[in-house]
């Protein structure tokens, strides 16, 4: 029996109608503006890693009777659904996939500009089935350690995995990987933005230095 937790009311992602909550500065300086972006992923290498990715998933847990890929919006909902494809390809059958939304469970959601909630959505009960969770990046590890939150709320999984498409690395919380599909060394000041054809209508992973916006006249 599917298990459906709210829904989405509105684009998940709208950099410029972004809401916020509490009442401390919104956005920092230097995020308002960035240089062009350089490619470091084209969609045939993105292609590459996700089938390298579900055969390490697999290779990792063999022997599970239940795999469950769970996505974290926003993109790691479609790359969730691509994992899972790879995955039934390299298996022969279907690998039920899932949805979680984490946004209450952020330890920074006073901080951070929020998304309009999107639903949480199980296949099925995920008590000792083995999660895949499944997200673009992987950089301070808060959005993963509050999916790890809100998993708890649902149920209690025999384990839980961590599948990204890139690690970009500045963790700030004892957070890492199982599966990785590129490893980018980055500085801090630089951002990593990973584009689907599914919400973005291209496939690629740009890097952009991001410039702090010119201090007001005074
Ligand atoms: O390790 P972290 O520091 O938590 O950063 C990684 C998260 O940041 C991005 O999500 P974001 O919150 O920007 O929302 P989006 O997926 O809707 O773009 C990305 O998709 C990851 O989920
Ligand atoms: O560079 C970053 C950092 C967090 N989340 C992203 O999507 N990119």
């Amino acid at each position: 029996m599917p298990i459906q937790i709210g829904t989405r009311a509105e684009p998940a992602h709208d950099d410029d109608a972004r809401r916020w909550v509490g009442t401390e500065e919104p956005v920092a300086a230097e995020e308002r503006t960035e240089a062009p972006p350089r490619v470091v992923m084209d969609a045939d290498e993105i292609s590459r890693a996700i089938i390298r990715m579900a055969h390490q998933v697999l290779e990792n847990d063999h022997d599970v009777p239940r795999l469950i890929v769970v996505g974290l919006p926003t993109r790691g909902v479609p790359l969730a659904r691509r994992l899972a494809a790879a995955m039934e390809d390299i298996e022969g059958h279907t690998v039920p996939i899932g949805e979680l939304d984490v946004t209450f469970y952020r330890d920074d959601l006073r901080r951070q500009p929020t998304r309009s909630i999107g639903p949480t959505r199980m296949p099925g009960p995920i008590d000792d089935a083995v999660v895949i969770l499944v997200d673009d990046v992987l950089y301070s590890g808060r959005t993963v350690s509050a999916a790890l939150e809100a998993l708890k709320d649902i149920g209690r999984p025999r384990a839980v995995r961590l599948a990204v498409l890139v690690d970009r690395g500045h963790r700030e919380l004892p957070i890492r990987a199982d599966v990785v599909g590129k490893e980018l060394a980055t500085a801090s000041d630089e951002r990593v933005g990973v584009q689907l054809e599914e919400t973005d209508g291209v496939t690629r992973v740009t890097i952009s230095r991001l410039r702090r916006a010119p201090d007001p006249l005074p």
